[in-house]
């Protein structure tokens, strides 16, 4: 009898199942009939559920490929489209690099469109619910919350980075003929971001760059932070290992509960702690008002901390913490990898040097100076610097690949039909994968010399949806100027400093290698030896 009954239930939710799939298909198609649309070019599989695919881009790294270029550029190549659909573990996902549709995708149908709760569950273990991991009103409460923070006042403010700078300087010393020794300029630009994003964030860097060559010992509230997670480079350290794991789990894709460990716990916990110091440190200030302040000394400016403005916003202190975290994640390693880039087309490109450096002298002087100060505004203004970041960004993509998925049924203006012109209805919980790194290289819309760095090409040209660095509409990088002044301002310090640039090692002579973790840097590094300037 028991068995007749599960027999029974069995067959009644087969075919349940069976009719409202049969329904939901016959509504959809009703809705694209009805909005014109026709469905895309599907690209084939040879196996199964799609399985292909997804196994070669897991396993493309061991196998000396490189995913953007060997495995999705070849795609759309093969598929001779920019926007088609294709099966990954069973799911139809569509992909797509057409201007159109990336407009529609992240602005003009912002509300269609959502990042989709697999992110929050990918990045979550770490970063809990913050800006960069929700949707829907409590990520329209972040950004308000946030927009104020990156007003050009606070972006102008640059003397932490000056800071930063010189302690960048220090660690890579000048020997007795003028040169630096052989270095790797990567590790240090990703100290730089941390030491800058920290100040920004905490009012206080954590001091990577020192405390990693010198055993600097920490004073003040960063001492005590310090002691609370574990050690002095503990939070550096931590931030390091706790972000490969999540690019780890962000490549797993629903598999990313699989991905974990105590290694992983144990960085979280490090950091949360950490972080904690500053914002119950904030979260008193705000309860006892100015008893608790230092009063800046006569002529010292009273020091910004993000933390501390979120204060007045909201006194949730697990909330504040996932805010602070998510900003330190967003904006670290994007800008560490952008200046990486830089002096990677910098070495392989003396030409452009020495063009850069000959704009920055005449824009800042030799060394800084009251009479050319480093502003934002005179970054702004440096032409050729602006030109050089933008080609940068557009070649060497620091966020080369991003998704989204469909909140509700919706339309797509192009890339249905046999000649790819139609529009294109999307299911709701279908996902939409868009590659910015290819975007920036059809040769139909940047021209025929599209793999050439050329900074000159920016010359009058006008950002549009062809270009997405920082993405677009109302999810646009919110750190995008932040981001933008601060490495204009160290490569303007560099190039003031350093005259000459010269690549070290074999690697140079090749296209560079990449790494692509959360973002895409160069996976040899950046090794070189750098000459003084005979006037700095
Ligand atoms: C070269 C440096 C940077 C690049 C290329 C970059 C790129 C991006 C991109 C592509 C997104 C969109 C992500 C998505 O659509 O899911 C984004 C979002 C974001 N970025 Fe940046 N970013 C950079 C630096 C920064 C910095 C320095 C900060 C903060 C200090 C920052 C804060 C954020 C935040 C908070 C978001 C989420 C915005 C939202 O969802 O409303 N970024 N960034």
């Amino acid at each position: 009898m028991a068995v007749f009954i599960l027999f029974c239930v069995a067959v009644l939710y087969i075919l349940y199942s069976s009719i409202t799939s049969y329904l939901s298909e016959r509504r959809f198609r009703a809705f694209a009939l009805a909005n014109g649309c026709e469905p895309p070019a599907h690209a084939p599989a040879k196996w199964p559920l799609g399985i292909e695919f997804v196994w070669r881009a897991l396993t493309c790294e061991r196998r000396g490929l490189d995913l953007l270029d060997d495995l999705i550029m070849a795609r759309y190549r093969a598929m001779g489209r920019n926007t088609f659909t294709s099966t990954a573990l069973g799911a139809t996902t569509l992909s797509t690099i057409e201007p159109a549709n990336l407009q529609a995708i992240l602005a003009t149908k912002f509300k269609d469109f959502e990042i989709g709760s697999r992110r929050h569950k990918q990045f979550g273990i770490l970063l809990g619910k913050n800006i960069f991991t929700s949707d829907g009103p409590f990520w329209e409460h972040s950004r308000a919350m946030f927009r104020p923070q990156f007003a050009r006042e606070q972006i102008n403010d640059l003397e932490a980075t000056e800071k930063a700078v010189q302690a960048l300087f220090h660690v890579v010393p000048v020997d007795e003929d003028g040169w630096t020794a052989e270095t790797d300029l990567m590790p240090f630009f990703f100290r730089f971001t941390l030491d800058t994003a920290t100040e920004f964030l905490f009012g206080e860097s954590v001091e990577s760059q020192l405390a990693a060559v010198e055993d600097v010992a920490a004073s003040g509230h960063r001492a005590m932070a310090a002691e609370k997670a574990g050690g002095d480079v503990g939070f550096a350290e931590a931030f390091d290992t706790a972000q490969s794991w999540m690019a780890l789990r962000a490549r797993a894709l629903g598999f990313y509960w699989l991905v974990d460990g105590t290694k992983l716990r144990k960085s979280v916990k490090l950091i949360r702690q950490f972080t904690d110091y500053y914002v119950r440190l904030a979260l008193e200030k705000k309860e006892h008002g100015a008893e608790k302040e230092k009063i800046p000394e006569k002529g010292e400016k009273k020091k910004y901390a993000l933390v501390e403005a979120l204060v007045n916003e909201t006194r949730d202190s697990e909330e504040l913490r996932d805010q602070m975290l998510g900003i330190l994640l967003a904006g670290r390693d994007t800008t560490a990898t952008l200046l990486s880039w830089v002096f990677i087309v910098l070495t392989k490109n003396p030409h452009i040097f020495n063009k850069l450096r000959e704009s920055i002298l005449a824009d800042f002087g030799p060394a800084p100076s009251p009479d050319k100060p480093i502003t934002f505004a005179s970054l702004k203004s440096s032409k050729y610097l602006q030109h050089v970041l933008h080609e940068t960004l557009r070649l060497h993509t620091s966020v080369p690949l991003n998704s989204r998925v469909a909140a509700r049924d919706t339309v797509l203006p192009v890339g249905g039909g046999a000649d790819g012109t139609k529009p294109v209805a999307m299911r709701k919980g279908q996902q939409v994968n868009f590659t910015p790194y290819i975007l920036h290289r059809r040769r139909d819309l940047w021209g025929e010399d599209v793999e050439e760095f050329k900074p000159e090409r920016w010359e009058g040209r006008r950002i549009d949806w062809s270009f997405l660095p920082f993405s677009g509409g109302p999810r646009i990088c919110l750190g995008q100027q932040y981001a933008l002044t601060e490495a204009g301002y160290l490569i303007g310090r560099m190039l003031q400093r350093f005259d000459r640039i010269e690549g070290v090692g074999e690697h140079w002579q090749k296209k560079p290698r990449k790494k692509i973790s959360l973002t895409m840097y160069p996976l040899d590094g950046v090794k070189v030896r750098l000459r003084m300037a005979k006037e700095a």
